[in-house]
């Protein structure tokens, strides 16, 4: 917020200096911050985004009879065989076959009684309603059977609580068996965009500059498990602000900028005029320092990102992507590792994210990492995590975050 505004409301201003969290507590505490979101049954195309509230049990055997593997003839006992009927998919299982028996057969059918393999087309041959073998040898029993409960039994569990539910899910389930998931929703995701200053299109001017987060955020939000609803772009000015977070009803409010010590950063006063409880206040990691995570009276969870495009990314990762895991109840990826393929001076005292590409197991630093570019992360698969303290010489191993966001 760089323009000189005037609220109409009397906020004070910010304090200069506040006590900055280490990153990996600032994380920490925003994985405490946001508490998991009721789940509720949803019919099926309706779950998809969501995470399971509960293990997918199955309802059924799968598959739930004997079925054919195969178009071609199931048969009974050694051949040749004669041919005394037709089964195809989805009608009730043909009477018992005896030995020397057949039926045509198609893929997915229920397979007779008795029947002990099935000769694919390919194999056989039909003369005089008669079946004999075109291709020796003679199958063996259970040959292109699917037999009930191969893939699972009824009661199986077949996915933990907290999967994903991704649209192979949706499939499995309702092969299992299910016309509705109990899933905890995707977090309802409200995004304040601040800044007198910023342009919705056009070219930068007249000393504006075109809003970046606008557009990088809902997306990516998305990806990490949030319903955004449209982005509300506000100047700087108090009563706006705090208008939108009172009125809001998201499981999460992130707001972009305003969030340093300038004479327009407003969110710090509008959350104490909120009455909110600032969990963390600032954050040691280069860029941006100045996030922030509060917890609204009512307990849902705010997060303040720092205006600077590239200190908007670091803070999503910092605080915005743990709080969303925890409000959609989904688990926390695997922890990456990856090789510097250069060196990196560390910070003095604050953790760094620096823009990397990943080739295999080496990272390499991007450039172009500054907290107002996106030239660097724009090119980059991850950031690297920098501990604070000397250079992180070339080969040295650090974590990596992932971006994610394709
Ligand atoms: N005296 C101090 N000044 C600043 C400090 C500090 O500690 N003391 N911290 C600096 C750091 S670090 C950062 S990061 C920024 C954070 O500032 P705010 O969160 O208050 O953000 P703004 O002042 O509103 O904007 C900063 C910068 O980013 C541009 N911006 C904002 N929103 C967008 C957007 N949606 N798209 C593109 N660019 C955006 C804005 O125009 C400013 O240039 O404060 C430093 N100052
Ligand atoms: O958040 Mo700031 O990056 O450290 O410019």
């Amino acid at each position: 917020m760089s323009r000189s505004a005037a609220s109409g409301h009397p906020v004070s201003a910010a304090p200069a200096t506040r006590e900055a969290l280490p990153w990996p507590e600032a994380r920490r505490v925003a994985t405490g911050a946001g508490r998991r979101l009721a789940g509720a049954p949803k019919p099926l195309d309706e779950a998809l985004g969501g995470v399971l509230d509960g293990p997918l049990d199955a309802l059924t055997d799968l598959p739930a009879f004997d079925t054919s593997a195969m178009d071609g003839w199931a048969i009974a006992g050694t051949g040749p065989w004669r041919i005394v009927g037709e089964a195809l998919a989805g009608q009730h299982p043909s009477p018992a076959l005896l030995a020397g028996q057949a039926v045509r057969i198609a893929t997915g059918a229920a397979l007779p009684p008795g029947a002990t393999a099935v000769i694919r087309r390919e194999n056989g041959r039909v003369t005089d309603d008669r079946l004999h073998l075109s291709v020796p040898p003679s199958p063996v029993p259970g040959q292109d059977i699917r037999p009930r409960g191969q893939e699972c039994r009824a009661g199986e569990r077949l996915l933990p609580s907290g999967t994903p539910v991704t649209p192979a899910v949706l499939g499995l389930a309702a092969a299992a068996g299910y016309d509705e998931l109990r899933v905890v929703p995707r977090p309802r995701v409200e995004l304040l965009v601040l800044g007198d200053e910023l342009l919705g299109q056009g070219l930068p001017r007249d000393g504006r500059v075109r809003d970046a987060l606008g557009p990088l955020l809902p997306p990516w939000l998305t990806r990490l498990g949030g319903a955004v609803g449209a982005v509300r772009r506000l100047g700087d000015d108090a009563e706006s602000l705090y208008r939108a977070v009172d009125d809001s009803d998201a499981d999460l409010i992130v707001t972009t900028g305003g969030t340093a010590s300038g004479p327009v950063d407003f969110v710090h006063p509008v959350l104490r005029r909120v009455g909110a409880r600032l969990l963390v206040d600032g954050v040691a990691v280069r860029p941006g320092h100045p996030m922030l995570v509060a917890q609204l009276p009512d307990g849902r969870p705010l997060v303040g990102l720092p205006g600077n495009p590239l200190a908007a990314v670091s803070g999503v990762l910092t605080l915005v992507a743990p709080v969303l895991r925890a409000l959609g109840g989904r688990p926390e990826p695997a922890v990456r590792r990856a090789e510097l393929a250069d060196a990196v001076p560390g910070h003095p005292m604050d953790t760094r994210l620096v823009p990397v590409a990943l080739d295999g197991r080496t990272a390499e630093p991007l450039r172009y990492h500054g907290p107002a570019m996106l030239r660097g992360i724009a090119a980059a698969d991850a950031m690297a995590v920098i501990p604070p303290g000397g250079t992180a010489e070339r080969g040295t191993e650090v974590v990596v975050l992932d971006l994610d966001w394709e």
